[in-house]
């Protein structure tokens, strides 16, 4: 069963159309939700949490349909807002010890909850003073603490690396990736850069205009366009020539040589050119694209 299943779920506001019939199914996992700034991540967190309501469509987490089934589903996830909400005189313990209670824990348990999940994601004595002294990595781990405190089976991230510099991002990012390695919680986390969760994801959901570009497994999306690159000590501009004399697609990219990788002849075929022509083999190695590199090849592809 997937944990979130959408069906032409359907949001417009008076001005525009932020989801335009998206159908998705989001599995197990760590998956990024991506999409630039409007492209309608937020909005489809919100609906899925009974937040807002969707103009049509059906949707459905963990089983539970976002209509019908609401108090379930809620109970079940977690949720970490982007915009910064936190009430700036109050402790992250006494908040997050509020929300544990609220999600239904006893006292003694909340606090218990509360303090584990404060440590885990890194904040320490700091968790005893007022938030509004905290700086912005800190508030991110306060509303990621809240969000994961009642032990829930999934968390929605709305960009939990937004506003951090690039060592706090880091930081995040490996604790968005723990969250399902040590504790077994599914995660859906937003963010316009595609670059940034490869690392961390699974799988990847690709939205633009309300509308879904993409979605697959990190894996099917680097695999697809795997090259190697080849560096020799001949001119490359005649390396170039003796590889594709041999049937090999081949590009070059500065000194090195890019062939692309149709299955592992193709490192024969490579080392046999290279032995013959006596080329002088300097380097042969996979050369995986990102995503993002990826992403931008389809870009160019659609617009040309
Ligand atoms: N309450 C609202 N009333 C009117 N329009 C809205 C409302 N909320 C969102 N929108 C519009 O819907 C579109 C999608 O917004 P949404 O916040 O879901 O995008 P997003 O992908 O999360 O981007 P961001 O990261 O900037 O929040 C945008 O054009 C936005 O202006």
């Amino acid at each position: 069963m997937p944990v979130i299943s959408t069906e032409r779920l359907t949001k417009r506001y008076p001005r525009v159309t932020a989801l335009d019939a998206l159908t998705i199914d989001i599995g197990d996992g760590v998956t990024g939700l991506v999409g630039a700034n409007g492209a309608g991540k937020s909005t489809l967190l919100k609906i899925l949490l009974g937040l807002t309501e969707a103009t049509s469509g059906t949707a459905t987490v963990l089983g539970h349909d976002i209509v019908s089934d609401g108090l379930a589903l809620r109970s079940r996830v977690g949720y970490m807002p982007e915009h910064d909400c936190l009430p700036g005189d109050m402790s992250a313990t006494e908040l997050v010890v509020h929300l544990a209670r609220m999600s239904g824990l006893p006292t003694s348990a909340a606090r218990e909850r509360a303090a584990d999940t404060l440590r885990h994601v890194g904040l320490y004595e700091e968790r005893y003073r007022p938030i509004g002294g905290y700086s912005t990595g800190m508030k991110q781990r306060v509303k990621l603490a809240q969000a994961l405190v009642h032990d829930p089976d999934v968390v929605f991230l709305d960009e939990p690396t937004n506003g951090l510099d690039p060592a706090g991002r880091d930081e995040m990012l490996s604790l968005v990736r723990r969250i399902h390695t040590d504790f077994g919680i599914s995660v859906l986390v937003t963010s316009h850069l595609l670059g940034e969760l490869e690392r961390i994801c699974d799988g990847v959901v690709i939205i633009d205009g309300g509308t879904l570009l993409r979605s697959s497994t990190v894996a099917d999306f680097t695999r697809s366009s795997d090259r190697l690159a080849l560096e020799v000590l001949a001119d490359p501009d005649d390396a170039l020539v003796a590889l594709a004399d041999a049937g090999l697609e081949v590009v070059r990219d500065g000194l090195l040589l890019l062939v692309a990788l149709e299955d592992d002849e193709t490192y024969d075929k490579v080392r046999d050119v290279v032995a013959d022509q006596e080329l002088g083999l300097v380097r042969l190695a996979p050369r995986r694209h990102h995503i993002a590199e990826v992403f931008d090849e389809e870009a160019t592809r659609v617009i040309s």
